[in-house]
């Protein structure tokens, strides 16, 4: 099966209700563990490459792992995600690479660092749209931004998504899946603490999903950081601080809320660096990188497997035929931006 657009898989988590977990990967072995983990699931996937991994592996390495998934699994369906394109040539070198779907995350600036103003960000994501429904690739914006309200991470200006804004951010954009921000953030430090509703935000979700049922929303920083991975790391000369990640639970929750895209990287990372770290303590004279990168790869399967069981996604993959990029660029053509969600 070619690669699919993030849209139809996205519309078919919508009529199914569940979610669909969108894994981050720079290497082989990553892009091997999701697809292992998705094979032995039945799941569809998305699978996402930011700036920094497009950069890390060159982007053709990457853009070829993913053209050899789909050879090595054709009954899985598979979305090629750029994940926090940081202005529109991002994204337009994405598409002309192959990606199916572009993330224009305009709640930044080009740097990627600093928080926009909603005008710049209605305008590149608006164009991102016109250009990438053009070829029918999926686009996913962002708004608001993303840091904790306990710990006012980034430039310590607290900015959740208001949900009215987010009406007028969809009409003028046009965007497929809108990333939110709830109070989570990238890493393993989210939270000191279990986080409770005074730190995130999942009401907003609700209330975004009740004025916007055709918009597939989006939780990034979404990792769960379990305690038992963080465990293995320390166990074996590791120094994670105490931390918290986002329950399962409520990510479940977001799942019956619109929630369709849910943004995981740290949990693998852990997964791998615990099981490296393991495998040298085990046998410090070993050298052959398959004797750590083998037990790597395993433990991120693990923790694929476990997330598309939780999102529901397991099970999923046979239950439709992917549309092309030309029959989506013609739905968008007829229908207009905002596509029905079946
Ligand atoms: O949002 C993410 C990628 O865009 C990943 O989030 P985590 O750091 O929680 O895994
Ligand atoms: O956006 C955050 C993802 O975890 C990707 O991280 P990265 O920019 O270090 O590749
Ligand atoms: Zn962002
Ligand atoms: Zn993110």
């Amino acid at each position: 099966m070619p690669l699919v657009t993030m849209r139809q898989l996205l519309d078919e988590a919508s009529k199914g209700g569940y979610g669909v977990g969108a894994f981050n990967v720079n290497n082989l072995e990553q892009v091997q563990a999701i697809m292992m983990a998705a094979s032995e699931t039945n799941s569809p996937v998305i699978i996402q490459a930011s700036s920094g991994a497009r950069k890390y592996a060159n982007d053709r390495f990457l853009y070829h792992l993913m053209l050899a998934a789909t050879e090595v699994y054709p009954d899985i369906p598979v979305a090629l995600h750029q994940d926090h394109g940081n202005g529109p040539a991002t994204c337009k070198s994405a598409i002309d690479l192959g990606f199916t779907s572009v993330m224009m995350d305009g709640s930044l600036e080009e740097d990627g660092k600093t928080p926009a103003d909603f005008e710049y960000n209605v305008r590149v994501t608006r164009e991102v749209v016109e250009m990438a429904h053009e070829v029918g690739v999926t686009v996913e914006g962002e708004l608001g931004t993303l840091g904790g309200i306990e710990d006012g991470h980034g430039s310590g200006e607290v900015s959740l998504t208001d949900p009215d804004q987010a009406v007028e951010f969809v009409e003028r954009t046009g965007v497929d899946a809108l990333a939110v921000a709830i109070g989570t953030s990238h890493g393993a430090y989210k939270f000191t603490k279990e986080p409770d509703r005074e730190v995130l935000a999942m009401n907003i979700i609700e209330e975004i999903n009740q004025k916007l049922p055709n918009t597939h929303l989006v939780m990034h920083g979404s990792s769960s950081v379990p305690k038992e991975l963080v465990d293995i790391i320390n166990e074996y000369g590791g120094e994670i601080r105490p931390t918290w990640g986002v329950p399962v639970h409520e990510i479940q929750e977001g799942i019956k809320h619109g929630v369709r895209k849910i943004n995981v990287d740290t949990d693998l990372r852990l997964a791998a660096t615990g099981a490296i770290r393991k495998a040298f303590n085990e046998d410090p004279g070993a050298f052959d990188p398959r004797f750590y990168l083998k037990p790597a790869r395993e433990a991120m399967k693990e923790v694929v497997k476990a997330r598309m069981e939780a999102f529901g996604q397991a099970g999923h993959a046979g239950d439709y035929e992917p549309l092309t990029l030309e029959e989506m660029a013609e739905r968008y053509k007829k229908e207009g931006h905002q596509l029905t969600t079946g």
